[in-house]
């Protein structure tokens, strides 16, 4: 059986006079952290909007799991299997941080709206398994004490980890990270880099796009480089690090030594 979790051909994405993304390919296994990288503008975030169904994608293929898939809907992709986090943190800000894990598990679950309504001992019992289920997330991310915190009122950094830890709620094949270091300080982002070293060893698949070069360098198994929609480089950190045109278009000379 291949392991190959999310396998990607060709994927274009034009908005009027700029090609955002010009046949993008990339393949990522089972238990790889996946790094995307590249300057501003480059369309690594187009990328993510695509295979997560935000973007309709002017051409590609999508494999996920081995199983052709359309990032046609957000929804219908997070039930394929894909969960993300935003650049934007796009969290419920009223919200506790355990109901934003919450809602995130729910795409997994059987229970209809009449289950909800009815509040049936089906719902009941799905319901507090759900809740159990949020709350070692909240754990594992690091932020349980936080449970009945509104979302709001955590900062910035455990705001980010409440996002990873609505995302793996739903069990995902692949967790895309977009920029999941922005904003924090150095503390936070070994913090962090511990985080998803953990959710890797635990078996899951990470697709991350960071502009954190060292961060990206440290703990990417494969990276591909993009510059103006197009992939100007693929392979490991290694390898990418001494890329000509990797270096030219966005490490530069102080970068390149890292
Ligand atoms: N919805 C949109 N409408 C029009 N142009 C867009 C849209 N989204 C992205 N673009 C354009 O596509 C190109 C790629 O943008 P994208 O946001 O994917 O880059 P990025 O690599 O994620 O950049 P950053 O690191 O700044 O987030 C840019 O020229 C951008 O202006």
């Amino acid at each position: 059986m291949s392991n190959v979790v999310l396998k990607v051909q060709a994927a274009s994405k034009r908005f009027g006079g700029v090609q955002a993304l010009s046949d993008v390919g990339i393949t990522i296994e089972q238990g790889q952290v996946y790094g995307l990288i590249g300057p501003n503008g480059a369309g690594k975030t187009t990328f993510f909007n695509v295979i997560t169904g935000l973007y309709v994608p002017d051409g590609g293929s999508f494999e996920l799991g081995g199983v052709p898939y359309k990032p046609a809907a957000v929804h219908l992709v997070a039930k394929a299997g894909i969960a993300r986090t935003f650049q934007n943190i796009r969290l419920f800000p009223e919200m506790t941080a355990l109901e934003n894990v919450m809602v995130g598990r729910h795409v997994r679950t059987g229970s209809g709206l009449l289950g909800a309504v009815f509040r049936t001992p089906g719902f009941k019992a799905e319901e507090k398994a759900i809740e159990a289920r949020a709350r070692e997330l909240l754990e594992y991310v690091g932020i349980g004490k936080h449970a009945d915190f509104r979302a709001r009122t955590l900062s910035y950094g455990d705001q980010r980890r409440l996002e990873i830890a609505r995302a793996l709620a739903t069990d995902p094949k692949l967790i895309a990270l977009d920029e999941p270091a922005a904003g924090m300080n150095q503390t936070e982002k070994v913090v962090l880099r511990e985080l998803i070293d953990r959710i890797r060893k635990d078996g899951r698949t990470i697709l991350l796009i960071e502009h954190d070069v060292k961060l990206v360098m440290g703990l990417c198994d494969r990276v591909t480089v993009l510059d103006y929609g197009k992939q100007i480089a693929e392979g490991t950190p290694a390898e990418v690090q001494k890329n000509e045109k990797v270096i030219e278009a966005y490490l530069g000379a102080g970068h390149a030594a890292h």
